[in-house]
């Protein structure tokens, strides 16, 4: 009933059954991002077979998550996903629909929402006095730390225990099982966020041209023996201890809440899973990626203590409670968010029916890639976008909760992260209690100017060659002593 409107640009060149995929570079994002420079902040790429349609503005995001958010709310499925989400039964990868709906609330009732929040706190504070006492014993010796392995130890702990109540890293589990997880979650980032040319053209899919089907059903096999074990273990000692945990809480859930049948235990693996690999890199990446922008910028680092010291004083470790008054440290993370999204495009969109963005028609089942790397890079929306600079957030009413379009790390609408304040609490406070209990310098040979910012492809875009730091107390020492 109404006329058919234009398609998005279409860039060039177009080659025959690959389309716009040689065009694609080691980090699509940053290559859509140049792109729209030329094309629009609304453009369709055809990758293979896939109409994928990049969103590169505020005003264009706004449309698609919040204007069309239902009709924007699907996912479309790769080999990667399907098999690590036990068919799209993790909250992520669900078509929109009730499983996802109940799921979602389960998660939210269970772990994320402000009650469970607050229930989960002493976690935090334990697993932080842990990482707290791990690098003041190490900085002792003055040799350089590798920050991104003890982030990520730390935040593996705090998200298995939340999860599952146990915890690998530090003491107690054998070497070879913390290996073994170690290893299956980073595998899975790597084939979740590699570039898989089956996806595209599926006429190559048999020929598997790349080996990553063959390495995605390897890890799929030692992921699931690894999930079985923490089922039967949980099942095991179930009966000798009364607090509970999510586990307990999926293994339970039968008829509650509009669950007609038990879960079944690929539906409880795959939540579990979903949660192993969402919860600990995006939160490795951003503390990371905030440490390389304060060493590169003395004065903002300087400036973050300077709150600290006022807030808090030198008598005790920061406390949660204290971050609100902690603007400074907001601003920072609000910054390190806008010009290091841990997860550039978000999870993909699909939209399950025609629909208009922009004044342009977007096909039914295109791939919808919200490229937050130009997003947050606009010039509309900031003033010298490529600087880092805190100070642009101070009396700013931008946040990251998912109204403001120009910032968007955790996406907004109906698949918003569930673990948005799980998340945000994470970065800040353990990047307020980093800076607050020591100093932090590059080794002696390493060059600020010259510190590489590359990223690398995964799940997020972490730095490329990890960050070493050599940190020292500033604190009393009886502080740092759990
Ligand atoms: C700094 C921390 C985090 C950031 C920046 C982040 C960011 C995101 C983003 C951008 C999305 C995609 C939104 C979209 O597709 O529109 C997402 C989805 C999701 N995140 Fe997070 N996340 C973080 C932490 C976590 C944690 C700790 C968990 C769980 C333990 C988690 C679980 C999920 C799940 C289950 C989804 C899928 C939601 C759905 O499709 O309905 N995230 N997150």
């Amino acid at each position: 009933h109404h006329t058919k409107s234009k398609r998005a640009p279409r860039p060039f060149p177009i080659w025959p059954v690959l389309g716009n995929l040689p065009l694609l570079g080691k980090l699509p994002y940053q290559t859509f991002y140049n792109l729209s420079k030329t094309y629009g902040d609304i453009m369709e790429l055809k990758l293979g077979s896939i109409s994928t349609v990049i969103i590169s503005s505020t005003k264009l995001a706004q449309e698609v998550l919040k204007t069309h958010d239902l009709i924007f709310a699907y996912r479309p499925n790769s080999i990667a996903s399907h098999f690590l989400s036990y068919d799209g039964q993790s909250v992520g990868w669900a078509p929109y629909g009730d499983y996802w709906k109940q799921m979602r609330k389960l998660s939210m009732l269970e772990l994320f929402n402000t009650k469970s929040l607050e229930a989960s706190k002493n976690v935090r504070d334990e697993e932080f006095s842990f990482l707290l006492h791990r690098i003041f014993e190490d900085c002792k010796e003055g040799k350089p730390m590798n920050i991104q392995t003890q982030l990520s130890n730390s935040s593996m702990n705090l998200i298995t225990r939340l999860l599952f109540g146990k915890r690998y890293f530090g003491i107690n589990i054998s070497n070879e099982e913390c290996e073994e997880f170690k290893d299956i979650i980073y595998k899975q980032g790597h084939l979740v966020g590699a570039f898989n040319i089956s996806d595209f053209v599926p006429l190559l899919k048999p020929f598997d041209l790349q080996g990553l089907q063959h390495q995605i059903k390897k890890i799929r096999l030692r992921l699931d023996q690894f999930l079985d074990k923490i089922i039967q273990e949980h099942m095991k000692e179930n009966k000798l201890k009364d607090s509970k945990d999510f586990l307990d809480a999926m293994l339970s859930r039968c008829e509650i809440n509009g669950f007609s049948d038990k879960l079944d235990d690929n539906k409880v693996k795959a939540i579990i899973n979903e949660g192993l690999m969402a919860g600990s890199e995006t939160f490795t990446t951003t503390v990371e990626w905030a440490f390389v922008e304060l060493l590169k910028h003395p004065e903002v680092m300087k400036k973050a203590q300077d709150e600290l010291d006022d807030v808090v004083g030198h008598q005790r470790i920061v406390d949660e409670k204290d971050v609100p008054q902690l603007k400074y440290l907001q601003a920072i993370v609000k910054e390190t968010f806008r010009l290091h999204p841990p997860v550039p495009t978000l999870i993909p969109h699909e939209n399950f029916e025609s629909c208009e963005v922009g004044g342009y028609h977007v096909n039914a089942k295109s791939m919808i890639l919200v490229n937050l790397w130009a997003i947050h890079r606009d010039p509309c929306a900031y003033e010298n976008p490529l600087d880092f600079n805190p100070e642009r957030f101070i009396g700013s009413v931008i946040d990251v909760k998912g109204n403001d379009f120009q910032l968007l790390p955790f996406g907004s609408g109906r698949r918003i992260c569930p673990a948005l304040s799980l998340g945000l609490i994470m970065v800040q406070i353990y990047l307020a209690r980093l800076l607050h209990s020591f100093v932090w310098k590059l080794p002696k040979e390493e060059n600020i100017e010259e510190l590489d910012m590359t990223e690398k492809t995964s799940l997020t875009a972490p730095k490329a060659i990890p960050l070493q730091v050599i940190p020292n107390a500033r604190l009393p020492f009886h502080l740092y002593v759990t």
